[in-house]
């Protein structure tokens, strides 16, 4: 059962997403947003290395392979990870709306135990847009991409403009960031192409 709290619920007043016309073409892989990033990146020994493709309109899916670094209890994900795996598939969300949002609020819903070694399927999609709130919902499965639900989630994300990052992040990684050429490019392309 799942009971989501008011600020889940978009005004009546909030639109549907809108795809931007530069969004990578179904069934294209997103690629790492940040080198470094726990939920993506590939420099993260421990990283969950999520894999996330665009879908049709403003949806996704991604993959997560549950390992031992990941445990909770014996054997089986900690539910902090799962929850890492199903916010850094919604943030994975705005790419496709050409929007830079950070996570405001994330409810999560743990419906069956994950294993290690198991693959998590994830689904995941905006629902509402209204100003700087962008609402999202993922889906988790294990067993395959039909398989039974285990982790869901809604979440609120916020627009930032990419100053929120350069004003709050640690000088030595910023500059490593402003420095790399893909991110450069990454961030340019944010600035000029909202
Ligand atoms: C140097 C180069 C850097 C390059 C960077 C390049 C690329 C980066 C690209 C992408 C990175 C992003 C995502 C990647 C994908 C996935 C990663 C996972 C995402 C995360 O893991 S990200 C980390 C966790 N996340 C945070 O670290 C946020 C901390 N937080 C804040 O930084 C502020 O809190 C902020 C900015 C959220 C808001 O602050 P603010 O001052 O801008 O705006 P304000 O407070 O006015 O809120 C405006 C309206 O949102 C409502 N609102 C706000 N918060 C709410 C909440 N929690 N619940 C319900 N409603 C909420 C208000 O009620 C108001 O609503 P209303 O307009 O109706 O009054």
């Amino acid at each position: 059962m799942s009971r989501t709290s008011a600020a889940l619920e978009p005004p009546a007043d909030a639109v549907r997403p809108v795809r931007h016309p530069d969004a990578p073409a179904p069934g294209e892989l997103l690629g790492a947003h940040y080198e470094h990033c726990f939920g993506c990146g590939g420099g993260q020994p421990h990283g969950l290395r999520l894999e996330a493709r665009a879908g049709e309109g403003v949806t996704l899916t991604a993959e997560f392979t549950v390992r031992p670094a990941h445990q909770g209890a014996p054997g089986l994900a900690h539910g902090g990870v799962l929850a890492t795996a199903l916010d850094e598939t919604l943030g994975s969300l705005n790419w496709l709306l050409r929007k830079i949002a950070v996570t405001g609020r994330l409810e999560t819903d743990f419906v069956r135990p994950v294993p290690v070694d198991t693959v998590l399927h994830l689904t995941a999609e905006v629902t509402a847009v209204a100003g700087r709130k962008i609402w999202s919902t993922a889906t988790g499965r294990i067993g395959g991409p039909e398989g039974p639900v285990a982790v869901r989630a809604d979440a609120l994300f916020i627009e930032v403009k990419v100053e929120h990052f350069i004003d709050n992040g640690r000088p030595e990684e910023i500059r490593a960031a402003m420095n790399d050429p893909d991110q450069s490019r990454r961030a340019r392309a944010f600035e000029v192409n909202p």
